[in-house]
């Protein structure tokens, strides 16, 4: 059995000069969280919009569960896909409830049965009696996600899903999204936040100006390309910062959250604590550290205009 989910084949987009999408050869395996992962612009909606049909691709072509979709065939997969493609525009007057109901109905997708047990799903169980009006920024997302599960999809297709959201209210929406990717449900979403990305996603890609810079699992991505590092603070880091640049080993040195990086064996951190110390810098704490999606994105991005 064919366990690509999504495939695309060189698929483009150009909106008159402006390439949106550029010759994307992707592929999404089943049971997977996929994420896309770009700056603004770099052509993440527009994708998208294409795999539901809402965008006509310039050129290219693309299979959704094994299926090349010619003229017309996208109506037929539609069904075996939830989407939710920018902030969900709900009624703020009726419920949670009443609403899901509302989409339920014109949508035809799933049945009125399974309302309940979809705001449970999503959290929203106690909840779902009050106007839509009422609820948080993340609360009326969790409501976009239970409208993207009516009928049971295979597919779920989330543009920026925990966008404008605050740290607690994007962790509850994360923990969500893992909890309905399974065997036989596979989640592609969007973000330009990399951190969360890489706390949600099992692979992603990379875009900028519409083109894939990089595609793979997290953790191969990061190991392949991931330079041994050492996180440090010290007792004065501008003076730490000079006299490490100065060391022929250390490969390169950067600043993160308070921390120094320096690029260096973890081996070597004796050395780096008696360099340090015969200039009268003193250790405070320091640890080997795994390099970061972001770090990732901005070297593979480096030189990318
Ligand atoms: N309908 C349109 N007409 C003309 N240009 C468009 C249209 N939609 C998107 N674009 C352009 O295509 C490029 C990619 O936009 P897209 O919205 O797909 O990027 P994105 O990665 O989703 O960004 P964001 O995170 O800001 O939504 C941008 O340069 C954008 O201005």
């Amino acid at each position: 059995m064919d366990d690509s989910v999504i495939r695309t084949d060189g698929l483009t987009k150009r909106y008159g000069h402006v390439l949106a999408v550029d010759g994307l050869s992707l592929d999404v395996s089943r049971g997977r969280i996929f994420g896309l992962l770009g700056p603004n612009g770099s052509g993440k909606t527009t994708l998208m919009s294409m795999l539901l049909g809402l965008v006509r691709p310039t050129a290219g072509s693309f299979s959704l569960f094994g299926n090349l979709l010619e003229k017309g065939g996208l109506d037929r997969e539609l069904h075996r896909i939830g989407a939710l493609i920018e902030t969900p525009t709900f009624y703020p007057y009726l419920s949670g409830r009443n609403n899901l109901a509302y989409f339920q109905g014109i949508s035809g997708r799933g049945n009125p049965q399974e309302l309940d047990l979809l705001l449970e799903q999503v959290g929203l169980g106690g909840r779902g009696g009050d106007k839509f009006q009422t609820y948080s920024l993340g609360m009326k997302q969790r409501l976009g996600l239970a409208y993207t599960l009516l009928g049971d999809p295979e597919l779920l297709v989330l543009d920026e899903p925990t966008n404008g959201m605050d740290p607690a209210g994007m962790a509850e929406v994360r923990d969500l999204i893992r909890g309905l990717a399974s065997e036989n449900r596979s989640v592609i979403l969007s973000s330009h936040l990399l951190n969360e990305v890489e706390q949600v996603c099992d692979s992603v890609a990379i875009l900028s100006h519409g083109r894939l810079i990089a595609q793979g699992d997290v953790a191969d991505l990061l190991q392949e390309r991931g330079r041994p590092q050492v996180r440090l603070r010290t007792t004065n880091d501008g003076k730490a910062w000079e006299i490490l640049t100065a060391l022929a080993w250390v490969d390169g040195i950067s600043a993160d959250n308070g921390y120094l990086v320096a690029s260096v064996e973890a081996d070597r951190s004796w050395e780096i604590t008696a360099a340090l110390s015969r200039n009268e810098v003193y250790v405070a704490e320091m640890a080997p550290a795994q390099m970061s999606l972001e770090q990732y994105f901005l070297d593979v991005t480096e030189g990318d205009p």
